[in-house]
């Protein structure tokens, strides 16, 4: 059974613009007929262009904005009817802003959580034990959150959001302004925690590494309306971006004749071919294996941020 259910939400704002002495009125439709479903235990991206829709859905989830249309169920029940309930059943994560106590130390904030939401003490201290070492907080305990650089605090706001054993997380940019070690020391302990407790994870970033690294489901979503849900192979497969068969053959040679490839570039003994995404690379393989002296190969993807902003413009159009 879904965990987020949604048919055919949408969200609408009223605001007000003033042109010399006159003030209009105009709606903006912030999300606009969305329907979708999440399985337990789903890592989803949900990304789209700035002003997509992204907040305002995950807002909307939470039960912090009421859908102006259609219905939301999580967990079952209505979030902006339920929000108190169901805050013990999710976390939340703003990447921009913390949810720790600015003049606390780490672990007062965390004592506070667990009396805010029942935690029996036993489990607190197991789970406190469980991300203290995976998110390597220990030496910053007793430090006061605004002494935390930014990859500190995220990591001490994503134990405090998982501290009372959510079902559902929403992450909201948590690897926004992380050097690149934090970033994957974050996704590392984010695929864990889906791995060991089958957490659902709902991911929203501008970093498409993040996608690629945690996701198995991508929704794009612009001007607040579904562009895309599937895999991150049929984002690619869907925008016809060509993949790339990278070989490094024994001599340089002329470019080789392959059916279903096409050489785009030589440099040495090496050669790149084009090919269609819906076509496997193991036949062009096997054909350059018997008919040329090949030494080694790799197949280059189209990167993702290419892919993405061709979605993107299409959808604008
Ligand atoms: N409280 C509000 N009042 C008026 N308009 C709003 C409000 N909140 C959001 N909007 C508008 O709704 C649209 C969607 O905004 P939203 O913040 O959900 O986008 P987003 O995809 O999260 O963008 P970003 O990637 O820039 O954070 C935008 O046009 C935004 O200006």
């Amino acid at each position: 059974m879904p965990v987020i259910e949604l048919d055919s939400v949408s969200r609408a704002f009223t605001v007000s613009t003033r042109t010399g002495l006159r003030r209009t009125r105009r709606e903006v439709r912030a999300v606009d007929s969305l329907s979708f479903t999440v399985e337990p235990g789903e890592v989803m991206g949900y990304i789209g262009p700035n002003g997509a829709g992204k907040s305002t859905t995950i807002k909307m989830l939470t039960g912090i904005l009421v859908p102006t249309g259609g219905t939301i169920r999580v967990a079952g029940v209505d979030p902006s009817r339920h929000r108190m309930n169901l805050a013990k059943r999710i976390g939340v994560v703003f990447g921009q802003r913390t949810t720790l106590w600015w003049d606390l130390p780490l672990k007062d904030s965390y004592a506070v959580l667990q009396k805010m939401y029942g935690v029996p003490r036993a489990r607190h201290r197991e789970n406190l034990a469980t991300f203290v070492d995976l998110l390597d907080l220990g030496h910053l305990l007793d430090v006061p959150v605004r002494q935390l650089s930014l990859g500190q605090r995220m990591r001490g706001d994503i134990a405090a959001a998982l501290l009372h054993d959510p079902e559902i997380v929403y992450l909201d940019e948590p690897t926004i302004g992380l050097d690149i070690v934090s970033k994957a020391r974050l996704r590392e302990f984010l695929a864990q925690l889906n791995r060991d407790r089958g957490t659902t994870v709902i991911l929203t970033t501008h970093d498409l590494d993040d996608i690629e690294a945690l996701c198995s489901r991508v929704m794009v979503i612009d001007h607040g309306r579904q562009v895309y849900d599937g895999t991150l192979t049929g984002l690619r497969a869907s925008q016809s971006a060509p993949r790339t068969l990278v070989v490094d053959l024994a001599t340089s040679l002329p470019p080789i004749t392959i059916q279903g490839a096409t050489v785009t570039r030589t440099d040495g003994p090496r050669q790149w071919l084009s090919f269609p995404p819906s076509t496997s690379a193991a036949p062009l393989v096997a054909e350059i294996a018997a008919r040329y002296p090949l030494v080694d190969l790799s197949v280059l993807e189209p990167p993702i941020e290419a892919i993405i902003a061709k979605l993107y413009a299409g959808a604008a159009r």
